[in-house]
């Protein structure tokens, strides 16, 4: 049997609703920097700033191994649908990559698996790759359901069509996203391992695709919870907002 070629870590920072344009661009240009003088490493890496930068951005780093994304995208091509943008927008302003059903597009918004599904397949339409967001509240967590929830969220958040190459997995436990707080390493490598199991028929090639992790990664912990076996990579929030911390969180897997 042929051995299954390693799968590359992705490090992506999800900026949420934080960036003006000045600190946004320097943030950006210095991750570009930092990787191009890097040269050869083992991790993609990715940005995520908010919708009225991603143009600047993936200008500022044209050229460099930097990747930008979106954070949501309209299930529509175009059309009336005031404030929202669609994935061939993210795409003709030089992203490659959207995230698609975080929990706080899912809370905030009322998104559900169906619509999430939807987005995750206008994504792909206009070549971006989906990243898909999973994750069970705290609520869930405590009465034992945490694996049936992310089990019942990737079946419905995964559309046709999904490939190894147009689909990752984040899981993000709700009750770990910005409160310091991870699962344990044991904790992680279950559900991981579990989403591995669930994307199988659903995803092609699923023993390539990338599942990643989210919630309060720091450099502090990066390494552990980045060597958790079925742990692909990292979806960052509050410390991709910090060039040293961002890169430091990368560096565990150099
Ligand atoms: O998309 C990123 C996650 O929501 C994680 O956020 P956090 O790193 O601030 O906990």
């Amino acid at each position: 049997m042929e051995p299954m070629p390693e799968r590359r870590k992705l490090i992506a920072g999800n900026w949420k609703m934080n960036g003006l344009r000045a600190a946004g661009l320097e943030l950006a240009k210095d991750l570009a920097g930092r990787l191009d003088a890097a040269g050869s490493v083992k991790f993609d890496m990715l940005v995520c700033p908010p919708a009225t930068l991603v143009h600047s951005v993936a200008e500022a780093v044209a050229g460099t191994p930097l990747a930008v994304g979106g954070q949501d995208c309209h299930v529509a091509k175009s059309g009336a649908h005031t404030g929202d943008i669609s994935a061939a927008m993210l795409a003709d302003s030089g992203s490659t990559h959207v995230i698609v059903g975080h929990s706080e597009r899912r809370q905030n918004h009322g998104e559900d698996d169906a619509l999430v599904s939807a987005k995750a397949s206008a994504a792909h339409q206009a070549g971006l790759v989906a990243i898909v967001c999973v994750g069970e509240t705290l609520e869930q967590r405590e009465a034992g359901k945490a694996l049936d929830v992310v089990g019942t969220q990737v079946a419905g958040s995964i559309p046709a069509g999904a490939t190894a190459a147009n689909t990752v997995i984040a899981y993000e436990p709700v009750w770990a996203i910005g409160t310091g707080k991870t699962p344990t390493a044991a904790d992680v490598a279950e559900v991981h391992a579990h989403i591995r199991k669930a994307i199988d028929g659903r995803i092609e090639n699923p023993g390539q695709a990338r599942i990643l992790y989210g919630g309060s990664v720091k450099p502090s912990n990066a390494a552990e919870l980045l060597s958790v076996d079925n742990v692909d990579g990292a979806l960052v929030g509050g410390a991709s907002l910090a060039a040293d911390d961002f890169w430091g969180i990368a560096e565990t897997c150099r």
